[in-house]
């Protein structure tokens, strides 16, 4: 479904105003996520996730540099084709409850998504319906501006607006911070659910004990590099299949696993 090889991004900053210089953020990027899976993007904050997740869809500052490619449906994805799959064929999940409208009732947002995504009027009424009742978001939710409602029924309203996209490429960039452990069930299942219909889903996570709730493959990231992609069955035991010592060191650092910890980590680099 979506490839990207060797991606890279470099973003422009300013040390004094007259002086521009370029900080890399991603660095030689390459992994594939499959029709009808979850892959996980894990890794400490800092690491890039989210910026991954806005190079794919097309939402970099402007300036940034880009190298490498990517490729969704075996086709080329450049920025012109990015900016109109966004919201149809793609759909984020944004990590920011700010990326809601301050003036527009959750109801209203969540249409909108739907008539985007190329919805006729009554089918878009229909899907909203259910995705609003399948995130549980009663009558007085739906009725609210986002200033009126908890963080968790924010972040629900943003996974129902991608819900209704109806899109093949779900990108989900951590959709579970700040939720009771129900709903975070709920959400999980709702991704997991996605790919039974053969759609593919990109979950970003700092927390790779939820991220192995329902994924299939797992990316490590540290500092804006890909230090592995693995089966999420390499998740296991002390995690001795897994090739790099910090993916091992991610995993051992765990709570239930810390007992296994032991002085690898810090006698190997990062990257070994
Ligand atoms: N628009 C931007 N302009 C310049 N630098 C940015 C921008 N967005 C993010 N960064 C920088 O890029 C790096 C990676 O940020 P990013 O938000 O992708 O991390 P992350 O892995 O998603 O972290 P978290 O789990 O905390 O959300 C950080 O150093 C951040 O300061």
């Amino acid at each position: 479904m979506l490839r990207i090889e060797q991606l890279s991004l470099a973003l422009p900053y300013y040390p004094r105003f007259w002086r521009r210089r370029y900080a890399t953020h991603l660095d030689q990027l390459s992994f594939s996520v499959a029709a009808g899976s979850v892959h996980a993007v894990v890794g400490a904050s800092g690491a890039g996730k989210s910026l991954l997740a806005h190079t794919i869809m097309g939402l970099l500052p402007k300036g940034a540099q880009l190298g490498g490619s990517c490729f969704f449906k075996e086709t080329p994805l450049d920025e012109p084709r990015k900016r109109a799959l966004r919201g149809r064929e793609l759909a984020l999940i944004p990590q920011s409850l700010s990326a809601l409208d301050p003036l527009a009732r959750s109801q209203h947002q969540v249409n909108w998504a739907a008539r985007r995504a190329g919805l006729a009027p009554a089918s878009a009424r229909q899907t909203v319906c259910q995705a609003l009742a399948h995130y549980q978001l009663d009558e007085r939710a739906r009725r609210a501006y986002p200033h009126e409602l908890s963080g968790g029924m924010a972040r629900r309203v943003l996974t129902a607006m991608a819900h209704v996209t109806q899109a093949s490429l779900v990108i989900a960039d951590e959709p579970t911070v700040g939720l009771d452990p129900a709903q975070r069930g709920r959400v999980l299942d709702a991704l997991a659910a996605l790919t039974r219909q053969g759609k593919a889903v990109m979950l970003i996570s700092h927390d790779l004990r939820h991220a192995l709730n329902i994924a299939d493959r797992v990316t490590v990231m540290h500092e804006g590099r890909c230090v592995e992609t693995a089966d999420a069955s390499a998740f296991q035991g002390t995690g001795q299949t897994l090739k790099s010592a910090y993916a091992r060191a991610l995993w051992q650092a765990l709570p239930d696993n810390a007992f296994t910890i032991d002085t690898e980590y810090a006698r190997e680099s990062h990257f070994a």
